[in-house]
């Protein structure tokens, strides 16, 4: 391994430059990054420490490892590093002003009326009109053998979100329609051809995207007029106590970069725990004695800090697979991290996914061990930047509470209804080179229960 120096730090300065290895010609580290993020992450740690540098797709990128490289970096005190160029390059085209792309003055200005659409009150109307759809989607679940739990609760998330954040009546190929674009839009961002080829995956992003603003602001109009209990409706009512508001183009930008952030993300978390409790059937037992226990068929607002099971699982599901693996920053001008010296124009990269499995953070990193959040252990409490998957900062996730509030009223009344498993041997082929998913859908024995 070549080992080089990302860049002199400023004489006099007391910095100390980044070290790291270009890895091979155009592709850098990228693949083997991509293809083995655990083993790659710890050896690179060992060798260079929590701050060093590679090239990876296609970018100088520094990674900074570790909780406290994490805090620097998302917490931002300089305002040195910036969202928007480092995103846009992943997602910009299809993510248009979306509010994780936009920075310091106009990102707190937007996030400031957004957090209105996610105030404890709204949450409850979500909540309660979630929960019916939860259940006849998951009625609808055909079991057996081969249930493909990923590709299921990808449509399941799909649907709920017509009726929660959109809030408008379609019918089945309108519905299919929307979601299709949606779908399109969310997998351009992952094209290896980046630019538009008919048939590949940037074109039909584009289009998708297009498609989208048309719907939403075909339905916006309606919205402001007559409100209502959903997300689409929170942001075009949402108002700050100085009377700011967004215009319909924020609305409908913020409406399709909300479906994304809300949608893989919750799949993954969901997709993940199923895997572990079908690995682990004691611990699928307790959460479903907990549930059977609350004698309710759905999840009321009060009940959701009483399920510590199921947090406990959902936990530990964040930390073992993060459904955001990275969060990608740019630096702006010059600064610093731990004492390394980063250049302004340097990629900064946190990798959610690997420091969530440090083993100096993490006791046995990569078992299941939901216990390890239980109130005599609380291993997450090694550092407040230890289990971080909704980011932190500025920018740290808006949905947090939407996202628990989602993930535990599926996973109740998943439990009431089905018991599910994997044969003994099984472990799921894990794909980490885009957002993290089974290769394979996750094939599960669905029985229903009686
Ligand atoms: C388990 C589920 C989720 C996880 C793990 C997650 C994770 C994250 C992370 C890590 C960020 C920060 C990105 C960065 O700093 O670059 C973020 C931002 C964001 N998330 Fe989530 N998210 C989840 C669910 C949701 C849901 C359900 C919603 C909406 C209802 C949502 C809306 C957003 C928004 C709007 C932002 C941008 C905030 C800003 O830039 O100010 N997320 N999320």
């Amino acid at each position: 391994m070549a080992t080089r120096v990302l860049a002199a730090p400023p004489p006099g300065s007391g910095l100390k430059p980044v070290v790291g290895d270009p890895g091979l010609p155009l592709v850098g580290n990228t693949l083997r990054v991509m293809r083995r993020p655990f083993e790659v992450s710890r050896e690179r740690y060992d060798l260079f420490g929590p701050v060093s540098w590679s090239w990876l797709l296609g970018q100088r990128t520094v990674t900074v490892q570790g909780p406290e490289a994490a805090e620097a970096v998302l917490v931002n005190r300089d305002k040195a590093f910036a969202n928007g160029p480092a995103w846009s390059f992943f997602i910009g085209p299809f993510f248009t002003r979306g509010i994780m792309l936009l920075d310091f003055e106009e990102h707190l200005h937007h996030r400031r009326i957004m957090q209105q659409a996610f105030t404890r009150q709204r949450l409850r109307a979500y909540q309660e009109t979630m929960a019916p759809s939860i259940g006849k989607g998951l009625d609808a679940w055909v079991p057996g053998r081969g249930f493909k739990v990923y590709d299921h609760v990808k449509q399941l998330t799909l649907d709920l979100a017509t009726d929660v954040f959109m809030g408008v009546d379609l019918d089945r190929a309108e519905a299919d329609r929307i979601n299709g674009a949606f779908v399109d839009a969310v997998r351009a961002g992952t094209a290896y051809v980046r630019f538009p080829v008919p048939g590949l995956r940037w074109h039909r992003g584009l289009r998708a995207r297009k498609t989208l603003e048309e719907f939403f602001r075909t339905h916006l109009p309606a919205k402001r007029r007559d409100g209502g209990g959903d997300l689409f409706a929170a942001l075009c009512a949402a108002e700050t106590d100085d009377g700011h508001r967004f215009t319909d183009e924020d609305v409908v930008n913020h409406m399709i970069f909300a479906l994304m952030a809300a949608h893989d993300t919750t799949t993954i978390t969901l997709t993940t725990m199923a895997y572990y409790l079908a690995r682990h059937p004691e611990w699928q037992e307790r959460l479903r004695d907990e549930s059977e226990a609350l004698g309710k068929p759905v999840l009321e607002p009060a009940d959701l800090d009483a399920m510590t099971g199921i947090d406990a699982v959902m936990k530990e599901a964040l930390r073992l697979v993060s459904p955001v693996p990275a969060l990608p920053r740019k630096a702006v001008k010059d600064t610093e991290v731990l004492g390394f010296h980063i250049p302004a124009g340097t990629t900064v990269v946190v990798p959610q996914l690997t420091n969530h499995r440090m083993p100096d953070v993490w006791p046995d990193p990569d078992r299941f061990d939901p216990d390890r959040f239980g109130p005599d252990r609380r291993e997450d409490k090694a550092h407040k930047y230890a289990w971080s998957p909704f980011g932190g900062g500025a920018h740290k996730c808006i949905g947090l509470h939407f996202a628990g509030m989602q993930v535990k009223s599926i996973m109740h009344q998943w439990l009431l209804r089905y018991r599910w498993s994997v044969p003994g041997r099984y472990t799921w082929p894990l794909d980490t080179t885009s957002l993290p998913s089974p290769k394979d859908g996750l094939p599960v024995h669905l029985e229903r229960l009686p």
